[in-house]
């Protein structure tokens, strides 16, 4: 998108028609802010590999707002050169209107919050921040589990399991549907709308469901929260039409 298509654009859309407005009033109003929300509408563009990981929360995000993006996968060819143009070596990344914002969980934390999906005032927001917090702790616990489970790297994936993530699964887990999901009658975390972190916590489940189906049997509560987040509309939409990968 350049500047200048837009810039034209905004000024015809500017130039007020009367004859037109007399005869379709509520088309004219409509099509008048349409132009100008497209025109003002920030580009978006998320970098990430082509995987799921830590860029899925934001991409939902995305896809529950209805807003456009630049969807950008490298591949690991590409990464070494695109590493160094990064504020920390890493990705994911999401540039607005060419600003670089990097960190997983401050992209989706600024999506959520300028998309509303971050609860219904800053008490919400902040029991919201909290609960996002905790699901990191969470995988932060098992982080040496994760790679030998998807077979990325060399390990005993039965006695890690045993070791490491059952451990981890009955510290955190019972938390969130005791705390949480039992208490609230809305079906979430927090509140009565989808939150990015409803989104974390779904989408966890789903992953981990896929090559571990039996490890949620005892927190049906969890199963059930991530049928009702994935299968919102436009999430669902986005899951079944999404590049296919396995995390
Ligand atoms: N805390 C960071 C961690 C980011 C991270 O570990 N990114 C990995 C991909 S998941 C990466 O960029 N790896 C390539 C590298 O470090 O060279 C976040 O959540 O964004």
């Amino acid at each position: 998108m350049t500047d200048q298509p837009n810039s034209s654009k905004n000024a015809d859309s500017e130039k007020f028609n009367p004859k037109e407005f007399l005869m379709h009033p509520i088309n004219y109003i409509r099509s008048f802010c349409a132009a100008k929300d497209e025109s003002t509408m920030p580009h978006y563009k998320l970098t990430y590999f082509d995987l799921r990981g830590r860029a899925e929360v934001s991409r939902q995000l995305f896809a529950l707002a209805g807003v456009p993006y630049e969807d950008n996968r490298l591949n690991f060819e590409q990464w070494p050169a695109f590493k160094q143009t990064t504020p920390f070596g890493q990705i994911p990344l999401l540039e607005v209107d060419g600003t670089m914002i990097a960190q997983s969980i401050t992209i989706a934390r600024f999506l959520a919050r300028r998309f509303g999906y971050i609860g219904a005032n800053d008490i919400e927001a902040a029991q919201i921040d909290s609960l996002a917090d905790v699901i990191m702790d969470y995988h932060n616990e098992q982080k040496h589990f994760f790679p030998v489970l998807m077979g990325r790297m060399p390990g005993d994936k039965d006695a890690l399991y045993k070791e490491i993530y059952e451990p981890v699964r009955d510290k955190y887990l019972p938390i969130l549907v005791e705390k949480f999901l039992k208490k609230n009658p809305n079906g979430y975390l927090i509140g009565s709308k989808v939150s990015y972190a409803d989104l974390m916590l779904a989408e966890h489940i789903s992953v981990y469901m896929n090559v571990l189906p039996n490890a949620f049997d005892k927190y049906p509560e969890l199963i059930a929260h991530k049928e009702k987040v994935q299968s919102l509309p436009a999430l669902k939409q986005w899951i079944e039409t999404r590049p296919k990968t396995s995390y």
